[in-house]
């Protein structure tokens, strides 16, 4: 016999496992058999592991970052998944108070760890990962030290930062007010200087100018950053961030004049609703002078306003750390919809069965191929670019610590374009894995519905990804009118060679020219230089430039989508020119770059027609190459998912269960639900039965 024969046997074997466990399950219910005689154990998915063509362990430390990284998720992982304390399946039926509860409950847990097993800051980032619940920590631990880091002076950050480190004051990050978010200038809190009492007065004027969001406000924190408006001699002094304290040590009773509380229910069941997200006002609250952030700008005893070297942007850094992680984020998100789908995809089977033979598994088709792999190459074009962008942080960091200010605008460019850009895929991305797991991806069970409703305000919070385009788009327009006298550095470099990337075609002849790094890179890169310099042409016509940038934002958003399309594309060819150990490991993400870059291609294709740079039969040979690319992703899509090394606890999902064994698990789920607990509903005797013994009294019904 063939090998394709001992396949085929093997797959039909597997079949019939299935189909026995599913019966064994049926039968449980309806006869009284034992559950547990269903095929625990077996994994279904071992054929599909067994076409790998690359070493899946080495892949796991490509995906990691280096085998220490692995070694430190895996611990964590682990550590998390084994500890019943942080179970979470029945975190979607429970009420807001049990959710909260629950939440504090684990929080409390995952601080009790990381305390006696003396956890180190990364491996805590990782179990916050893990433990997979949006808490009021992260904002403590994810912006409010941050904001205190980043915007105190050395003498705030010696006082504060061991108090919050030691979560002996927990905090929070109020900027976002009732009725300003993204116009951060716009904030009404007031922060007014009293020269009498040496203090400032937190004041909410007006009912929008409630605070309204902050995640940890509405029940956790005792402590808050407040972003408000520095009013000095009656005068204005541009929006600022105050350390107050809105809780009692004690009780945690809210102090005099503080009004707390939370906003209410969010999108989903338990999702973001694990997050007390805040609404807070002030009635005239003190609160000491040393407690405005003063890196940036300081008021005086004598209440006179000294500026530092220090640009006023500065403020906003907190939110391009955030940004930043954000980003990282969303590889994490996106792979772990795609494993789901992914690993379903290749046990679902429908149609094609030819004599009694298995059918075909979902995954074979073209059309599943076509939307799915796209995500899982884009999943891991998002885990490279975030590890860039974690590097171009930690570097501007360390200028800015040492008052070296050059490099802030491109990493806000970098951060709130990629922010913007990967967050929308991802979102979108998640509901795709969800369709493409057909009905079975709508039950809460499948892990999907939750990860979308959990995901998608990344699209919103940490600057809404349309306004965050914007801001690129500024970035991009200024560095197309200095070209004339400054070079452009860093992810703009490309502009340096606008000339020749305006006048040279694409010399892509055949589908197999395709696979070539440099013509991919300038693909993009002249799609971005034309887009950009397009829309600074249109802005040129217009004699006031806000006009023109308002009446053309939506062209500009285009532009900065094409720039930051073209950073990712880059950032993951750079990555392959590294040394990758491991067989097949290089070989295989290299078809992944492909998949990513002539999806992005051939969705894009308008940009690049329009643009001049390819030819309708370029284009088209770009779409022949993705789909041989995808025959190549094939065979290895079930290891390139298994290499995210994610648990069945993190994945929380049936479908993507490691082991395959997905009908009677849905079958098992089905039965915990409270609504099988009885066979006679609550509310059948009140408002059922009594329509199924009515005597009708029209004899037309
Ligand atoms: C179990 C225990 C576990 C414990 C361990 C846990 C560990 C956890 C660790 C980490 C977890 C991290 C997880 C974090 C979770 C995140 C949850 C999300 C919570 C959400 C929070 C928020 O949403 S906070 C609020 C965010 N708000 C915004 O983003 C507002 C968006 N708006 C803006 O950013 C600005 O207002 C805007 C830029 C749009 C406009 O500002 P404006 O002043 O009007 O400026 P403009 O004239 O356009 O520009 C002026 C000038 O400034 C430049 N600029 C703008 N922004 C920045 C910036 N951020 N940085 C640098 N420079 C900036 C701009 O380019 C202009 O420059 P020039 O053109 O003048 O040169
Ligand atoms: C789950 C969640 C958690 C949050 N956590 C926090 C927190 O911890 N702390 C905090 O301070 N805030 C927090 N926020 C608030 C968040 O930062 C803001 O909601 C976000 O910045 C968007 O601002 P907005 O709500 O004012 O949106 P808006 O700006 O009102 O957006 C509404 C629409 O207007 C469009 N728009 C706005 N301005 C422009 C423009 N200039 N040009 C073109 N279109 C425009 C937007 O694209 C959008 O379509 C959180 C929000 C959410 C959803």
């Amino acid at each position: 016999m063939g090998l394709s024969g001992i396949s085929l046997l093997t797959t039909t074997y597997s079949l019939i496992l299935q189909h026995q466990s599913l019966l064994l399950c049926l039968r449980a219910k309806g006869f009284g058999l034992d559950l547990k005689k269903d095929m625990e154990g077996v994994d279904y998915l071992s054929d599909e592991r067994k076409k790998a063509q690359f070493d899946v362990e080495a892949m796991k430390i490509a995906w990691a970052g280096s085998l220490e990284a692995f070694q430190l998720s895996d611990r964590m992982a682990k550590l998390v998944a084994n500890d019943p304390a942080f179970e979470k399946f029945t975190r979607p039926m429970l009420g807001r108070k049990e959710l909260i509860k629950n939440t504090l409950r684990k929080a409390a847990h995952g601080w009790k760890l990381i305390v006696d097993l003396r956890l180190t800051e990364e491996e805590a980032k990782w179990l916050r990962l893990y433990i997979d619940e949006p808490a009021y920590t992260d904002l403590h631990w994810g912006m409010f030290i941050p904001a205190i880091e980043g915007q105190g002076t050395e003498e705030q950050k010696k006082k504060w930062l061991p108090l919050a480190k030691k979560m002996q004051i927990i905090g929070c990050y109020a900027q976002t007010e009732l009725g300003h978010g993204s116009n951060v200038q716009g904030l009404e809190t007031t922060a007014t200087f009293d020269p009498q009492t040496d203090e400032f007065i937190m004041h909410s004027p007006t009912l929008t100018s409630s605070k309204w969001w902050p995640g940890g406000l509405g029940k956790a924190s005792t402590h808050a950053v407040v972003y408000a408006r520095l009013i000095v001699g009656g005068e204005f002094h541009g929006v600022h961030g105050f350390i107050v304290q809105l809780r009692s040590l004690d009780d945690h009773s809210p102090l005099p004049g503080v009004t707390v509380g939370d906003i209410g229910m969010k999108f989903g069941n338990g999702a973001y609703n694990t997050m007390d997200n805040g609404v807070l006002r002030f009635d005239h609250v003190r609160i000491p002078r040393d407690q405005m952030l003063m890196r940036v700008s300081q008021v005086t005893r004598e209440g006179k306003i000294m500026q530092s070297d220090v640009p006023r942007q500065l403020i906003y850094g907190t939110m391009v750390y955030v940004r930043q992680t954000i980003v990282a984020d969303a590889s994490k998100a996106l792979s772990r919809a795609v494993c789901i789908a992914t690993r379903y995809s290749a046990i679902r089977r429908q149609f094609g069965s030819r004599n009694g033979g298995p059918e075909t598994q979902v995954i074979d088709y073209k059309t599943q191929q076509s939307r799915l792999f796209p995500l899982l190459a884009s999943a891991y074009a998002f885990r490279f670019v975030g590890e860039w962008l974690k590097w171009l942080y930690t570097d501007v960091k360390e200028r800015l610590a040492a008052n070296d200010f050059s490099t802030l605008p491109e990493a806000h460019a970098c951060t709130a374009g990629l922010k913007s850009l990967t967050t929308s895929f991802t979102a979108d991305g998640i509901e795709e894995c969800r369709k493409l797991c057909g009905g079975h991806g709508y039950l809460v069970s499948s892990g999907l519905p939750e990860l979308f409703a959990v995901y998608i305000p990344a699209c919103t919070y940490e600057g809404d990804n349309v306004v965050l385009l914007l801001q690129v788009a500024r970035f991009l327009v200024k560095t197309v009118s200095e070209l004339g006298y400054k070079k452009p550095v860093g992810t703009t470099a490309y502009m340096g060679r606008v000339a020749s990337l305006m006048q040279n075609n694409c010399a892509v002849q055949t589908a197999e020219g395709w696979l070539n790094p440099g013509a991919v890179v300038e693909a993009f890169e002249s799609r971005a230089a034309r887009m950009a310099v397009r829309c600074g042409q249109q802005l040129a016509k217009y004699e006031n430039p806000e006009e023109g940038f308002a009446e053309l934002s939506a062209d500009l958003v285009e532009a900065s989508i094409a720039h930051c399309q073209l950073i990712v594309v880059s950032k993951f060819i750079e990555k392959l020119q590294q040394d990758i150990p491991g067989k097949g490991v290089k070989q295989t993400l290299e078809v992944l770059c492909y998949v990513y870059a002539l999806f992005l291609l051939h969705k894009h294709q308008g940009d690049f027609l329009a643009t001049g740079y390819l030819t309708p039969k370029q284009a088209s040979l770009a779409n022949d190459q993705l789909r041989t690319l995808y025959s190549k992703v094939r065979p290895n899509a079930i290891t390139l998912v298994d290499s995210f090394n994610y648990t069945d606890h993190y994945l929380g999902s049936i479908l993507g269960r490691y082991d395959g064994n997905v009908y009677p698990k849905l079958y098992e789920a089905a039965w915990k639900d409270p609504l099988n607990d009885s066979d006679v509903v609550d509310g059948f005797y009140e408002y059922v039965q009594p329509i199924l013994k009515q005597k009708l009294r029209t004899a037309k019904l």
